[in-house]
């Protein structure tokens, strides 16, 4: 008599978790547990900046150290003692909420769609990060409006000697000046000193990646410097879709982010667990973009991150300031990151052909949407 074993295989299928990446969806990430996973993150540290206000070079490259060892393996940081006054903060959250609050008509006269450079409001359900926007599931996902601004000379604490054609590269901002003048007043205040911030943290970034610490200075003299304020609405609890904004990396150098106290961030390890960055009090949430992680050879890395689907029945703000290079930069792979054992993975970064070819990809979803708006499909009058 014989005896035949059946092989019970458990063959369990692998688990993705899927992010926008480059102006295209499809990226993605397998989850891994057990003797599978990675040595990986589990949370976010907080640097202190105060060192980066010291005039000894040491206290300098001592947190520019740390801040590199976060971004090799993290790509993300809380930074406190950052040098900008609450009081510039709280007021850029004023005038952000009153402008939300205005009548949808009212903000759809500095609609983003009748700017080149998409500056201006970003109406209800317009960002499209979500993977579920690739499978049809729904329009209306991102349950959040935005507005875009970004570099204005005028505001520049150090304003650079621009040459016409180095002017023609930026896009012009549009503001609600008629209706409410202390909009553009208090968030670009807000931006200017983030400007400067930004700048002190790429000194950071060079000292860590251990070139000197001017080695970006001609590369950030009118960057491409973007801020969207964000007003996240309150979720439909019988609608499942609503979420805040779909996993995603930002695309230029790094982020600055503000947010209020209702928490919904979160970022994703190298297992593909996602890792909660809550509202700290007094900080700024820090993170690399691809530019960065270019730039560096892949030491730095570009994190995905998402904001969750919100409870409860309170709005949320956040003031992302993205932090880009110049139009006219051209950044290699730096030297120091860089050997004949580690070639560069990555071509030369020339900024305006990135945008160039970014917008290309975009082109045919800001096409589709431009045309749902005008037909009236996805109303962007909807209001919470
Ligand atoms: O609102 C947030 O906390 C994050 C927003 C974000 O990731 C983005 O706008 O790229
Ligand atoms: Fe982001």
């Amino acid at each position: 008599m014989s005896s035949t074993t059946v092989a019970i295989t458990s063959a369990t299928q692998p688990q993705y978790e899927y992010f926008y990446q480059d102006g295209r969806f499809g990226a993605k990430r397998e989850v891994l547990t057990g003797d599978k996973a990675f040595k990986t993150f589990t949370e976010i540290p907080i640097v202190d900046l105060a060192p980066a206000y010291s005039d000894k070079l040491e206290d300098r490259e001592q947190v520019a150290r740390k801040i590199a060892e976060v971004f090799e393996t993290v790509g993300f940081m809380y930074i406190k003692n950052h040098g900008v006054d609450q009081a510039i903060i709280d007021e850029a959250y004023r005038v952000t909420k009153e402008y939300f609050d205005l009548p949808t008509e009212k903000k759809m006269q500095n609609f983003n769609y009748k700017n080149d450079g998409l500056r201006g409001y970003e109406a209800l359900y317009s960002a499209r990060l979500d993977e579920r926007f690739k499978k049809g599931v729904s329009d209306n996902i991102e349950k959040k409006e935005g507005y875009t601004f970004s570099y204005d000379e005028e505001w520049d604490m150090v304003p650079p000697n621009l040459t016409e054609a180095q002017r023609a590269l930026h896009y012009i901002n549009q503001w609600p000046d008629e209706i409410f003048p202390e909009f553009k007043t208090g968030m670009m205040t807000y931006w200017s000193h983030m400007l400067t911030l930004g700048r002190r943290l790429m000194r950071l970034f060079a000292l860590g990646l251990d070139v000197n610490e001017e080695y970006f200075d001609n590369m950030m003299r009118a960057p491409l410097a973007t801020i969207r304020t964000h007003r996240y609405s309150p979720m439909d609890p019988n609608n499942e879709d609503e979420n805040g904004i779909g996993a995603h990396t930002d695309f230029e150098t790094f982020t600055m982010l503000s947010q209020d106290s209702i928490g919904g961030l979160e970022i994703l390890n190298l297992n593909a667990q996602w890792i909660p960055a809550p509202p700290i009090e007094g900080t700024f949430v820090v993170n690399v973009g691809d530019w960065l992680q270019q730039a560096s050879n892949g030491r730095f890395v570009s994190t995905v991150h998402r904001v969750k689907r919100l409870t409860g029945n309170q709005p949320r703000y956040s003031i992302p300031f993205f932090f880009g290079l110049d139009f006219d930069a051209y950044c290699d792979v730096l030297p120091t990151c860089q050997s004949p054992e580690n070639p560069p993975k990555y071509k030369p970064l020339n900024i305006k052909e990135y945008l160039v070819g970014l917008r290309k990809k975009q082109e045919a979803r800001l096409a589709k949407r431009k045309a749902e708006v005008e037909a009236g499909i996805v109303s962007p009058f909807d209001s919470y």
